[in-house]
């Protein structure tokens, strides 16, 4: 029997995008972690937009440029070595397939355990370096999810502060992933009109409380406003990007909403790197809506009780860009007036 395997080539056609040009997102909450009022701004950015960029953050330069320069040298390393650390399932070295489910992006990438503040031994880093590399900006990145959580709390008026920072950042065994994307420029564009493009990372939600993004200077991030409209984020190297995560939706009774993001490999001749800490809770932990939630935030649960490891579990058997709340929001509840209805 003749097995034919599916051309290489077949598998990129099928992440071509359709033309498009995107609005460049000039509106982008940029929240000063050192101003006053600073809270507040993130609960606006929030609810509006379940994503905004941190600037006055405290974290060095150094920490930043330094694994970034580790990771451009093991992405440019001999595809035997790269491969030497994978495949991803889930973790470790991947190229192209992203989680079990099918889903396919113009992306490689280094996705990674973290136990307590280092990456943990079941993710072995391909070299010191870089090891060593990722644990500094691990460190920062609790350091600034902590802060970023913290005034979620106070800006809600939840107490006590550390109320939603110690799930992540505070518990021996909480869940938290580091992801390193590399997106190189996509031979299909060669010659393309420059609104073409790939499908780098196909559009989603992240399934945690909370992540934190950097980037090089090189666009692809797309986000979804609440009308529906995609926007390009400008990139900006001396910023973090947070993403509201489907936990702190749920733990907020969808006062805060989880973003839909994506990326989008355009026909530029340069790299796109990025680097994300993804902040989820230990396995055992409750999601649900905090019972010090302000009075005003709607006051019947919209979702049933799970665990995170419940959520976690489902999460890795869906596809990347399936609604993965869906199934877990709580039955409606039958009013008084709907009784009359039926009677
Ligand atoms: C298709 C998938 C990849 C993913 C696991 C999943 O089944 C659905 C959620 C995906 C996601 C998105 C955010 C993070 O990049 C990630 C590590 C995560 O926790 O959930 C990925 C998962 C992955 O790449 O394995
Ligand atoms: O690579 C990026 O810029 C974003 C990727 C992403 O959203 C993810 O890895 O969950
Ligand atoms: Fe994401």
């Amino acid at each position: 029997m003749v097995v034919l395997a599916k051309p290489a080539a077949l598998e990129q056609i099928a992440l071509l995008r359709t033309p498009e040009a995107w609005e460049s997102f000039s509106g982008v909450p940029a929240v000063d972690l050192s101003g006053p009022g600073a809270a507040a701004d993130v609960v606006r950015a929030c609810e509006r937009y379940g994503f905004f960029s941190v600037v006055n953050h405290g974290v060095p330069a150094g920490v930043v440029d330094r694994l970034e320069a580790e990771a451009v040298r093991f992405f440019a390393s001999s595809q035997a070595d790269k491969d030497a650390s994978g495949p991803a399932d889930p973790f470790g070295y991947g190229s192209k397939r992203i989680g079990r489910n099918g889903d396919m992006g113009w992306v490689e990438y280094l996705l990674l355990a973290i136990e307590r503040d280092a990456l943990s031994k079941a993710s072995p880093a391909p070299t010191s370096a870089l090891r060593d590399a990722i644990n500094d900006y691990v460190g920062a990145m609790r350091g600034l999810a902590r802060t970023v959580l913290e005034m979620v709390a106070e800006g809600l008026g939840v107490s006590p502060r550390g109320a939603l920072a110690d799930m992540v950042t505070g518990d021996a065994a909480s869940d938290q992933v580091f992801r390193v994307n590399h997106y190189p420029p996509c031979p299909l564009l060669q010659g393309l009109p420059p609104n073409c493009s790939v499908t780098g990372f196909g559009e989603h939600t992240d399934p945690q409380l909370v992540s934190i993004l950097h980037s090089n200077g090189t666009p692809g991030l797309q986000v979804a406003l609440h009308d529906g409209r995609w926007v390009s984020v400008p990139p900006n190297r001396d910023a973090f990007f947070v993403n509201v995560g489907d936990s702190l939706q749920v733990l907020t009774n969808g006062r805060l909403r989880s973003v839909r993001h994506r990326v989008v490999a355009g026909n530029g001749l340069k790299s796109r790197m990025s680097m994300i800490y993804f902040g989820g809770p230990p396995l055992a932990q409750r999601i649900a809506p905090l019972p010090q939630l302000p009075a005003g935030t709607q006051s019947l649960p919209l979702y049933r009780d799970f665990t995170w490891g419940e959520y976690k579990k489902a999460a890795y058997r869906s596809r990347l860009g399936d609604n993965r709340l869906a199934p877990f929001e709580a039955p409606p509840v039958a009013t008084p007036h709907a009784d009359r209805h039926r009677s």
